[in-house]
């Protein structure tokens, strides 16, 4: 039986992760990350991000020096064990799943939550409404658009009601609408149900205006962390990404990024 798990801060340190003989984390410690916050995860391609959440979720082998969510221990707890609580939402989905868009995520539901449908059913027509995509709520899964996956993919994760949210650049392929409305929803569900969401995201605009804190990656290991504001800067935008860059002030008061080019190799 899954042990009771108490809402609260996750905290995980000496995270290694070894791949096919590689070294992707090398006993990497993350700030201790509480309920109620947005979470930026920036780095280069190839940096560790994914990796990170993987193995935060049970999905890659690791070790930790320490992994536990309020009192509890998650060390110990495989994938399926760690999924009633913490949730991961991978960059894309499967896409040649024959479902409806109702019915996967009342498989997901009954699968992961043990729901019955009647029980299930409002969860969904809920986690749709959010998103605003309950029209496609009878349309096939593997009959939509990159981006309608992608917020199916994301009701999908919230209708699970899970204490850490772990999302894998789920703005990646929508417009400028459902991107405002994406991060605007989940600051709202991450204060209400005293979420922790941890967030891979490129657009640094974004998380300047929806995070509260940042965790910057390079090559396996943590840069900085703290709010974005702070973090985010020409120096450290230089030294991820290799660009020269600009944090300027707009005219409501808030920072927002610009590149001016690439710095030499
Ligand atoms: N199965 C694997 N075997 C060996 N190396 C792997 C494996 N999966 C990932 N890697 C390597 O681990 C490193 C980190 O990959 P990861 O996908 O975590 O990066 P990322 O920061 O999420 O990148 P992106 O922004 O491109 O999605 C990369 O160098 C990648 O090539």
């Amino acid at each position: 039986m899954t042990p009771h798990i108490a809402n609260g801060e996750l905290r995980a340190l000496e995270i290694t992760v070894r791949l096919n003989g590689r070294l992707i984390l090398d006993a990497l410690n993350l700030p201790p990350l509480g309920a109620g916050q947005m979470v930026a995860l920036l780095g280069p391609n190839g940096s560790g991000k994914s990796t990170l959440l993987k193995s935060l979720a049970g999905l890659v082998p690791a070790s930790f020096g320490a992994l536990s969510l309020g009192a509890s221990d998650l060390a110990p707890l495989r994938a399926s064990a760690r999924a009633g609580h913490i949730r991961y939402l991978p960059q894309s989905l499967p896409g040649d799943i024959h479902l409806t868009v109702t019915e996967s995520l009342l498989v997901a539901l009954r699968a992961g939550r043990a729901l019955n449908t009647q029980h299930a059913f409002p969860i969904v027509k809920t986690a749709l409404a959010e998103l605003g995509i309950s029209d496609l709520a009878n349309r096939y899964l593997d009959e939509l658009s990159g981006g309608q996956k992608q917020l199916v993919g994301l009701a999908q994760a919230l209708s699970h009601e899970p204490q850490v949210l772990l999302l894998d650049e789920p703005l990646a392929s929508l417009d400028l609408n459902h991107q405002h409305h994406v991060m605007q929803l989940l600051g709202r569900l991450t204060q209400e149900r005293r979420l922790l969401t941890l967030i891979v995201l490129h657009d640094l605009n974004s998380v300047l205006q929806y995070c509260g804190q940042a965790l910057l990656m390079r090559d396996g290991a943590l840069l900085a962390s703290g709010a974005p504001a702070k973090v985010i800067t020409a120096e450290s935008l230089a030294a991820m990404f290799g660009v020269r860059a600009r944090i300027e002030t707009c005219s409501l008061g808030r920072p927002y990024v610009l590149v001016d080019g690439l710095l030499p190799i």
